[in-house]
């Protein structure tokens, strides 16, 4: 399996080199060349199999030689041990034809989990064999940082830096980072929003002479080996409701489109998906690029549903890829045009193509909150800001074929937008009761390239 780059101009790299890569050097996102089918008796099979026996069969044609079955299987095991239900992402039924799926049972309670878990395993094996030594930055707006420092915290060969907008993720999600006391992890509380957090990271990337000097590798779903773990929970939802023979659809909550575009994936590699609806908070470029073929940014607006808050989806270029034809020079022309003057137009064509792979729509603020309580007054669940977005938009998809909307947080994260809403105030789980006794550790740094620089730089050489 070769993976290419969106923009066409950086090498062509194997599974492993991709997943310690990252951003490709050209600024593109890498990609699998040809993306691998699974027969319906394939698909059938994973019937009765346990989460990470159906993770080893989806990732495995992926994975080509850069790891052995054995290996890899050994490490997906331990890479879900810790989850704290048995199905791992179970299924609840909100109505007849609707389904949670719920994605936080993972041990930073977001559906973070399910990837960081499996790149911290296969990133440290990769580590144990070439002997290296990397430096992990991230930029969250709020799960993929804390995801990240549970996975990598106290390892002797990884540096973990994670650059989060300060004052724009909930107290909850904030202490996850700042409270570990492992050395190797450091919480920056940057002075910006989300996209600017990422704008960052990717001038990182592409200041070739410091991602050299400090071995610079990436957990968020610029790396592939992240979107594609995430691929696994559309195939074991979909076969429990029936799938492959019954088709199902999805609406995920969405904001860098990487967990919506692992649903694309799920269905090129064969599985049945009728729709694939994005969800968006009151950050709605991706709703209005469906509608209207603008893809414009109109800056980041803060919301009950944090996590959620981007303008500047990262995945959407992947996407974009396939709706040209997988043209890079077209798509490195709209990434340039994005950056430099605030957005682009979709070409008919391509429009077209987005418009026949996906659904859209979008929950304001009041629904969101209305969304969850008339979620708990319908069902009695509790749901997070971000799961109810998708909820609310989901009902308007609602039909014969059975609808999944993706939980991706639990609500305890969210505890002040909850209480809101309901009047309930949902409590952390008993790993995490202390988690407001506990110290914080944070540095706080302007929206600078060179500022974030030469922090890193001095952490690393003391
Ligand atoms: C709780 C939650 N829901 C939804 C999303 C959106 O997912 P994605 O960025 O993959 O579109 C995020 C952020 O990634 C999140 O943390
Ligand atoms: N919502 C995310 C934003 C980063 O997304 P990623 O999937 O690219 O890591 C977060 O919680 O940090």
């Amino acid at each position: 399996m070769r993976y290419i780059s969106t923009r066409g101009a950086a090498p062509v790299l194997t599974f492993e080199q991709a997943m310690m890569t990252g951003l490709a050097r050209d600024g593109g996102l890498y990609i699998p060349e040809t993306v691998p089918q699974f027969t319906a008796d394939e698909i059938a099979a994973f019937a009765g199999l346990s989460y990470a026996e159906v993770a080893l069969r989806v990732l495995t044609p992926f994975v080509g030689d850069s790891f052995q079955q054995d290996e890899l299987r050994s490490l997906i095991t331990a890479a879900y041990a810790g989850f704290n239900h048995d199905a791992r992402a179970p299924l609840v039924q909100l109505a007849p034809n609707h389904f949670l799926l719920e994605l936080f049972h993972g041990p930073t309670l977001a559906f973070k989990d399910f990837a960081m878990q499996v790149i911290g395993q296969l990133m440290q094996a990769a580590l144990a064999r070439s002997g290296k030594r990397i430096t992990i930055v991230g930029a969250t707006s709020g799960d993929t940082g804390s995801a990240a420092i549970e996975a990598f915290r106290g390892l002797a060969n990884v540096d973990v830096f994670i650059l989060f907008p300060d004052g724009r993720v909930s107290d909850v999600q904030r202490r996850q980072m700042t409270t570990p006391s492992e050395a190797n992890v450091r919480a920056i509380a940057l002075a910006g929003d989300f996209d600017d957090c990422q704008a960052r990271l990717k001038d990182m990337f592409n200041d070739f002479a410091f991602r050299d000097a400090v071995s610079l590798a990436g957990v968020n779903s610029i790396n592939w080996a992240r979107v594609l773990s995430q691929v696994v929970y559309y195939f074991t939802a979909a076969v429990s409701l029936g799938g492959p023979m019954r088709p199902v659809s999805f609406t995920v909550p969405t904001g860098n489109f990487g967990d919506i575009f692992a649903g694309y994936i799920a269905r090129q590699m064969g599985l049945p998906i009728e729709k694939l609806v994005i969800a968006t908070n009151q950050n709605d470029i991706l709703h209005r690029t469906l509608q209207s073929g603008a893809h414009t940014k109109q800056g980041v607006n803060p919301s009950i549903s944090p996590s959620m808050d981007i303008q500047v989806s990262s995945n959407f270029e992947r996407l974009l890829f396939d709706a040209y034809g997988r043209d890079p020079k077209v798509v490195a022309e709209q990434m340039r045009a994005l950056a430099e003057e605030g957005g682009f137009t979709v070409g008919q064509g391509a429009l077209e193509f987005l418009r026949d792979g996906f659904a859209s729509g979008r929950a304001s603020e009041e629904e969101t909150l209305a969304e969850i309580a008339q979620t708990l007054a319908e069902t009695g669940e509790l749901i997070c800001p971000h799961t109810a977005v998708a909820v609310k938009v989901a009902r308007d998809y609602l039909g014969t074929v059975p609808m999944i909307t993706l939980a991706t947080a639990h609500p305890a994260k969210f505890p002040d937008a909850v209480e809101r809403a309901t009047g309930v105030r949902p409590a952390l789980p008993a790993h995490m009761a202390d988690l407001f006794d506990r110290p914080e550790r944070q540095t706080k740094l302007p929206n600078d390239l060179s500022a974030l620089e030469a922090f890193i730089t001095e952490q690393l050489n003391p």
